[in-house]
């Protein structure tokens, strides 16, 4: 092992820097930078200096994704902040009547609502200390969640290291399988004669519940982040200020959410990703509508399961479809 000089080690730090900026573009930005083979050049250069300078390997330089060793089990992990379900509305009724509890709750109050897309896939929880990533867990029953750590490392659209180094932050978000990764997964296993999954949905929670963490590697997963789960100190005041400095720590937020004034133009919303569902890259199922005011949140608190200050809107059943793929790629 050759010596460690000052040279080698502020080299090491740049392939870093750039190899991090070029993973946010192309990962969390859908911006890629530069090509695919300048980006392999760049991360062979930084593979060979870390195997002959293994002592300047840090646990979030981008050559630390994939762990090594198979898992035996996932542990369970509880959540310091329940990770909680939503209730649905199938219809205009059904929102009006939950903008109407929540008025009523609030009396004489303005309340203002969020409406995001909702991202079909699996709901999981990383936590993030003094900015690196130092845990990721599935929902689970929202007590209790499985440490899913080493797969979620995988996924490049979750930062290991935020652009703040928060003391302390917990977020929540949706990782999926886009469709075309979907459709291309379901191909090969029809190739090789194994069974497929029936959607993105279940395709993205068989990746990321995998004990191998090269499987989960290989399925290109993504995510958006939705919530903030725990933070210590000063934070957001209302969601909308949430999701903007998630994006702005580095995370991948959806970017077609809305902040609406009242339940009719929510209505308007839900109507137009309605008809518009099927334009997107990845899976959705409805949408979330929730109130803005973080203290207006805190006041209408939630029951055992869900909130009260948020709800899904779940869009109508697929009429009778000839096959999954059709639904997929209508
Ligand atoms: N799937 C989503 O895109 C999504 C979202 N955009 N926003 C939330 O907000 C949470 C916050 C409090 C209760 C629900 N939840 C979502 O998904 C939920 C998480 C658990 C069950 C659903 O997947």
């Amino acid at each position: 092992m050759s010596e460690v000089t000052p040279e080698i080690k502020a080299r090491v730090e740049e392939l870093r820097r750039e190899i991090d900026h070029h993973n946010y573009l192309y990962y969390v930005l859908d911006k890629p930078g530069i090509t695919d083979a300048q980006y392999d050049q760049l991360m062979q250069q930084l593979i060979q200096l870390e195997a002959a300078h293994p002592e300047l390997i840090t646990p979030d330089s981008p050559t630390q994704r994939v762990g090594g060793q198979v898992q035996q089990g996932f542990q369970a992990v509880p959540h310091r902040v329940p990770m909680l379900s939503l209730g649905n509305a199938f219809g205009e009724a059904d929102l009006r009547e939950f903008d109407r509890r929540v008025r009523t709750n609030l009396p004489g109050e303005e309340v203002e609502y969020v409406v995001e897309l909702k991202i079909d896939g699996l709901a999981v929880s990383l936590w993030y200390e003094n900015g690196l990533l130092v845990r990721g867990a599935t929902r689970g029953n929202g007590e209790y969640g499985e440490d899913i750590t080493a797969n979620l490392r995988t996924v490049k659209a979750i930062p290991l290291r935020l652009k703040e180094d928060v003391p302390f932050l917990e977020v929540r978000g949706e990782a999926y399988m886009p469709k075309d990764s979907f459709v291309r997964l379901n191909e090969a296993r029809e190739e090789a004669g194994e069974p497929l999954f029936a959607n993105p949905r279940n395709a993205a929670a068989g990746s990321l519940r995998q004990l191998d963490p090269g499987v989960t590697a290989s399925r290109n997963l993504s995510i958006f982040m939705y919530a903030i789960g725990h933070l210590e100190g000063p934070g957001p005041r209302s969601h909308a200020a949430a999701l903007a400095w998630l994006k702005q720590l580095g995370f991948r937020v959806n970017q077609h959410y809305k902040v609406c004034q009242d339940i009719s133009q929510v209505i308007d919303y839900c109507a137009k990703w309605h008809e518009k569902r099927f334009d997107l890259p990845y899976a959705i199922d409805g949408l979330v509508i929730k109130v803005n005011s973080l203290d207006q949140q805190q006041r209408l608190g939630a029951t055992l399961k869900s909130p009260r200050w948020a709800i899904a809107y779940k869009f109508p059943a697929e009429q009778a479809v000839s096959t999954i793929k059709d639904i997929i790629l209508r």
